[in-house]
């Protein structure tokens, strides 16, 4: 009788973007990254990261944001097969295949993203049947964005982002991003936040209670009050630009704005999906912005496709 062995069969994860709520920022630790006190929520665009065996270890990208990832070793997905296959023996290479819908330096960790998408690809293909903490672990070696994308929703992080509790939200939020075609680098916005602030002591970041109720009440209006960034004015001071985006989508109806991230996406809180649409609408017409995007959150982390839902 001849094996019945096949080879398994590809797999792709899709893994949502990220937008910070509230990102409180302390001074720089020894090893140069700094304290965090975030409050990360996933929202709903997704990058699909497919996974196939083959020969060789390799990655290609498509999409609307393919150019600027680089397919080298530095590529944040493949480092992350590479590094789960070596912690667990694996020797069988794999092909990624990056479907790429979340901007590429724009605030919205679309490479930790693919580094979540690539582990919990890679989980399945494998048959590891690691556990969502285990996973986690493995990401932090990644990158301190990398944990929090492969569960999603909204939590907590500390530390440099890569410590996650959950936390209590209510509904759903609706977004719109204004993007920008020129990324910021995150080491560079860090350290103009260093610049900005010279010799004035900093303490340490402690997340505030009205966010939390603000999440756990599911007001779009309480939590556009309490949305802030300690990155925002180092993103406005490196580019200037964005401050006017900031202000023309709250003249527009905005409930609420905030740089996301490390910039230079703007992301606005609006009260619905048609005011969303309104807004989409009048920033498209403004020619404020690159582009723009509506999506709402909180969303699942990284999570397998059904293989009739891959396309
Ligand atoms: C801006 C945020 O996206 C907010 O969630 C993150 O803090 C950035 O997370 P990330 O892109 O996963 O960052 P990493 O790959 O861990 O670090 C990239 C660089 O960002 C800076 N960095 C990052 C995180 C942190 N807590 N302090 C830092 O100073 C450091 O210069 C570091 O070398
Ligand atoms: N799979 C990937 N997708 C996008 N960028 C990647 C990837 N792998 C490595 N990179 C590199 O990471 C850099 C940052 O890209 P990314 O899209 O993650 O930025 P970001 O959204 O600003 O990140 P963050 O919000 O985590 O600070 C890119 O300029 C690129 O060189």
């Amino acid at each position: 009788m001849t094996s019945a062995w096949t080879e398994p069969a590809p797999v792709t994860v899709r893994v949502p973007a990220k937008v910070n709520l509230e990102l409180l920022v302390g001074p720089p630790r020894e090893d140069g990254y700094h304290p965090l006190a975030t409050v990360y929520q996933a929202v709903g665009i997704y990058d699909d990261v497919t996974v196939t065996p083959a020969a060789e270890w390799s990655v290609a990208v498509d999409g609307p944001y393919a150019d600027g990832v680089p397919t080298d070793e530095t590529n944040l997905a493949l480092r992350a097969a590479r590094l789960l296959a070596g912690e667990n023996g694996i020797e069988e290479p794999v092909a990624l295949a990056i479907r790429k819908e979340i901007p590429v330096a724009g605030g919205m960790a679309g490479g930790s993203a693919d580094g979540a998408g690539a582990l919990v690809a890679c989980d399945a293909l494998w048959d590891l049947g690691l556990h969502k903490e285990e996973l986690e672990e493995i990401a932090r070696e990644l990158g301190s964005d990398v944990p929090f994308l492969v569960g999603g929703g909204t939590a907590m992080g500390s530390g440099r982002g890569e410590l996650l509790a959950p936390v209590l939200t209510h509904g759903v939020f609706h977004w719109v991003f204004a993007l920008s075609d020129l990324g910021l680098s995150t080491p560079a916005v860090y350290a103009e936040c260093d610049r900005l602030r010279g010799d004035v002591p900093v303490g340490m970041p402690a997340a505030k209670p009205a966010m939390m109720s603000a999440l756990r009440s599911g007001d779009p209006h309480a939590l556009a009050a309490v949305l802030e960034n300690d990155l925002q004015e180092a993103a406005f001071s490196l580019r200037p630009d964005l401050a006017e985006v900031l202000s023309g989508g709250l003249g527009m109806g905005a409930l609420g704005g905030i740089v996301s991230g490390s910039g230079p996406t703007i992301a606005f809180l609006v009260e619905d999906k048609e005011a969303g649409i309104d807004l989409a609408v009048s920033l498209t017409a403004s020619g404020l912005a690159a582009d723009v995007r509506r999506a709402s959150g909180p969303v699942h982390g990284a999570h397998v496709l059904p293989a009739a839902r891959v396309h």
